[in-house]
Order: structure tokens, then C-alpha cells, then sequence
């Protein structure tokens, strides 16, 4: 890895006593709720004061607590159903576990490698090597087809024979015979089957789903999720699935609450 060592540390317990595969140590997310940058033209316009900027360690009057000391432990195989109101911070916690966004505070280890340790080309590898990732929106790259969809990120990955990988992955989701087209020539349905190809294909230790089911109709949803959970079994995937959906939250092994930036088991958040 670059001749860069990631720390490595197996001793936090999961909830039972199993070693985590995803470890989330009280994460804070804190962005500025003030523009950062206003184009000076639009400046002068507004006759906007630039504002001063915080001196380091400094916290700007414009700081906002996305994420607020959140911490979470997931086993190997395990499947967590995470809901909450809009704008909770679901998301936010989703980013930062996959690495795509950097804790303001904490630490988030995932199979013991901590992520603020690797670089963000060493990030982006260890993402495609354990992370999957699946979107609410699908995003499949629009020119590209469904079997470079699926094959593209694991030649970028390095694997051997991508294109066959891929093409048995796409099988698995019933899109066989889809192959060769398009994205615009997709059903929501089949588009998300692809994104799940994509993101099983490398077999993850991890997968991330935000909304999964979120733009499809009821039927095409369920029939979403049975292969979801399929797959996820299948591989012994840890599985991190946000929901607005209770009854879908409630078809993982245990279900957390997002309120307000924070995290809470289902239970506690309901006494
Ligand atoms: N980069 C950012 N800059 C400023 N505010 C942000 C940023 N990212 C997220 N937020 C704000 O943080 C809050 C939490 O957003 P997040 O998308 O995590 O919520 P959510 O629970 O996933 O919502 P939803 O269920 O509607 O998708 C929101 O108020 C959002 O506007």
C-alpha cells in the first residue's frame, strides 16, 4: 500500500464479543452553513463582507453538527436497518463510513483498518476491494453498458477476468439477456438489479444501501429486496441498509434510529 502501514486494531467486540468488521468511534460531521466561497463579482453585488476565517482549532459561528458523536459496531455478516427522519443524518453517516466523507472527530474502522490512515487513492482501493455501495438513484455511468457497468470498476480494481465476473453477476440478477444495453434502456427495476451486480460482483465484506428500493414501485421494490437479501446471505455481506421504511428496516437482524445526529438502537429510541 504505497509503503504506507494502516493501523490495524481487532480488539474493539461487536455487540457479540465477535471481532467488528465496521467500527464507527464517535463520529462527528461539521460543515459551515454559510457558502464558503461567494464569486467576488456576486460579492461586490451583494455588497457582502467576506467573513473572517476561523483561526485553526478555532469553531467558525457558522459550524453545523451534521453527525454528532455517533458510534456503531457491525459483525461479519451482519445486517443493520438504520432509520430516521429526514435530514437526520442518515446519509452523512453513510458517506463517512464508506469513506467518502472525512470525520470532523472519530474514527471509522472497517475489517480493523482505520480509514483515516490510508490516502484517498488507497481509500478509493480499499472501497472497491470490500465496500459496495448501492444508491437510492442507481448511479450507473449513462454511456457505458450494463456489463461495463458491472466489469469497468473491477478491472479498475485489478481483478482477472472482469468481464466474466460481471457477466455471471448480471446473470444472478436476472439480466442475462440485458448485457449489451444501456441504462436509458433500463427499467428502474433492472437498473437497480445492475447496481447490485456492481456492488456484490467484487464480494464486499461491507455493503452500504441508501434508499434502495426509494425510487422503485412496491412490486419492482420487493422484488428489489428479496435479491438484496439474498445475495447479502449468500456472501455473508455485513449489510448497512438505510430506510424510510420500517417494515424493510425491520427485515435486518437489528434496526438503529437517526435523530438529530445521533444514533440510537430501535428500543431506546422508542422508551
Ligand atoms: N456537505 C454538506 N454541507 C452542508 N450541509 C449538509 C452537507 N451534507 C449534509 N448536510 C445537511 O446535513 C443534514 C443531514 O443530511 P443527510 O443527507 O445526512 O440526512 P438524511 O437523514 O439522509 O436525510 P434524507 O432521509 O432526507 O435523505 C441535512 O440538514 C443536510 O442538509
Amino acid at each position: 500500500m504505497d509503503g504506507h502501514t494502516p493501523q490495524r486494531d481487532r480488539s474493539a467486540p461487536s455487540r457479540d464479543d465477535r471481532p467488528a468488521l465496521v467500527e464507527a468511534r464517535d463520529l462527528w460531521l461539521t460543515v459551515q452553513s454559510r457558502p464558503v466561497a461567494v464569486n467576488a463579482g456576486w460579492r461586490r453585488a451583494l455588497r457582502l463582507q467576506r467573513a473572517p476565517a476561523p483561526t485553526v482549532g478555532e469553531r467558525s459561528p457558522d459550524a453545523l453538527d451534521i453527525v454528532r458523536g455517533m458510534s456503531l459496531a457491525v459483525a461479519a455478516g451482519e445486517s443493520v436497518g438504520i432509520v430516521g427522519p429526514s435530514g437526520s443524518g442518515k446519509t452523512s453517516l453513510l458517506m463517512l463510513l464508506a469513506g467518502l466523507e472525512r470525520p470532523t472527530r472519530g474514527h471509522v474502522l472497517v475489517d480493523g483498518i482505520d480509514l483515516a490512515s490510508l490516502n484517498e487513492d488507497e481509500r478509493a482501493r480499499f472501497r472497491g476491494r470490500r465496500i459496495g455501495i448501492v444508491f437510492q438513484s442507481f448511479h450507473l455511468i449513462p454511456t457505458m453498458t450494463a456489463l461495463e457497468n458491472v466489469a469497468v470498476p473491477l478491472e479498475l480494481a485489478g481483478r482477472e477476468g472482469a468481464f466474466e465476473t460481471a457477466e455471471a453477476a448480471l446473470r444472478q440478477v436476472g439480466l442475462g439477456h440485458r448485457l449489451g444495453h444501456l441504462p436509458g434502456q433500463l427499467s428502474g427495476g433492472e437498473q437497480q438489479r445492475v447496481a447490485l451486480a456492481r456492488a456484490f460482483a467484487p464480494r464486499p465484506a461491507l455493503l452500504l444501501a441508501d434508499e434502495p428500493t426509494g425510487n422503485l414501485d412496491v412490486r419492482t421494490g420487493e422484488s428489489v429486496q428479496a435479491l438484496l437479501f439474498e445475495l447479502q446471505r449468500q456472501q455473508g455481506t455485513a449489510l448497512l441498509l438505510i430506510t424510510h421504511d420500517p417494515a424493510l428496516a425491520a427485515r435486518c437482524d437489528r434496526q438503529l434510529v437517526v435523530s438529530d445526529g445521533q444514533l440510537r438502537a430501535a428500543a431506546e429510541a422508542t422508551a
